[in-house]
């Protein structure tokens, strides 16, 4: 089976800055994995990238064994994504908001309604379905986000620092909810995060910086492999920082 997602040689500049420099990596299937930098590190560039906003002009990127360039179509149908920015229409409610993109996803009325009952459910927000969006918090919209980035059934997940602004319980119940999504359904997870304690459990970690992976494979592999004795010190050693935000720090 090819990988859910293969990143290979891949590099992104803008005008003359250079945000990513020959990036390669891969995603197993069924595998939950990190993607951990700092601002700027450049996860933003990658993953508009991975999802065909921009042009891959240098090396090629793959999705379940399709090139993002050369077949958008197969690959971005095996794609959801989660972006950083908030994207809900507010003035919507959240079934419209969630039917408004199954149809750009061509599915019917009536299987779009099944699958949004479904995911709402997943979701714990089956009695939020008639709510306008602008009723709901933070941590809420984010988990419609998801609902409707999981729609067309996706085998793989991008999320980009999608606990970003929340408080500690909702951060959490977005991870325990992804990472049982990758346990009962067995998709794909890349999430991209600034904070260390998010790697906590995870398969397999990406260390970003400055546009330069500086390590990528099993969690206990990378903190080995850099003398550190925890994954926070393995970053601060990787990336040369003092200290590591972990997630109270966005408190
Ligand atoms: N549109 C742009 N034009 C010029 N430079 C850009 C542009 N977008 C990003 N950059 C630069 O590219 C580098 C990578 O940025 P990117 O947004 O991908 O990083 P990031 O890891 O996602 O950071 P953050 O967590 O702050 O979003 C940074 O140096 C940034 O200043």
């Amino acid at each position: 089976m090819p990988a859910a997602l293969e990143v290979s040689a891949v590099s992104h500049f803008y005008g003359k800055k250079q945000a990513l420099d020959d990036i390669s990596f891969s995603v197993a299937p069924g595998r939950f994995a990190v993607l951990l930098g700092l601002n700027g590190a450049g996860k933003t560039t990658l993953f508009s990238l991975i999802s065909n906003l921009y042009d891959t002009r240098r090396g090629a990127i793959r999705i379940f064994g399709h090139d993002v360039s050369r077949e958008p179509g197969e690959a971005l149908r095996r794609l959801g994504v989660v972006f950083q920015a908030r994207t809900l229409d507010l003035d919507l409610s959240v079934r419209q908001n969630l039917s408004y993109h199954a149809s750009l996803h061509g599915i019917g009325r009536a299987e779009a309604l099944s699958r949004i009952e479904a995911l709402l459910a997943q979701m714990d927000m089956s009695d939020r379905l008639h709510d306008k969006a602008r009723s709901l918090s933070g941590g809420q919209m984010r988990r419609i986000e998801i609902a409707r980035a999981l729609l067309h059934r996706p085998p793989l997940l991008l999320l980009d620092e999608p606990t970003v602004g929340l408080d500690i319980q909702s951060r959490a119940e977005i991870l325990a909810t992804i990472r049982e999504l990758v346990r009962t359904e067995g998709i794909s997870v890349f999430w991209a995060t600034h904070l260390i304690d998010e790697v906590e459990g995870t398969d397999h970690v990406v260390i970003l910086d400055r546009g330069t992976v500086l390590a990528d494979g099993r969690v206990d592999d990378v903190v080995h492999s850099s003398g550190a004795t925890d994954i926070g010190g393995a970053f601060a050693l990787l990336t040369g920082v003092a200290s590591v935000p972990a997630g109270e720090a966005q408190q």
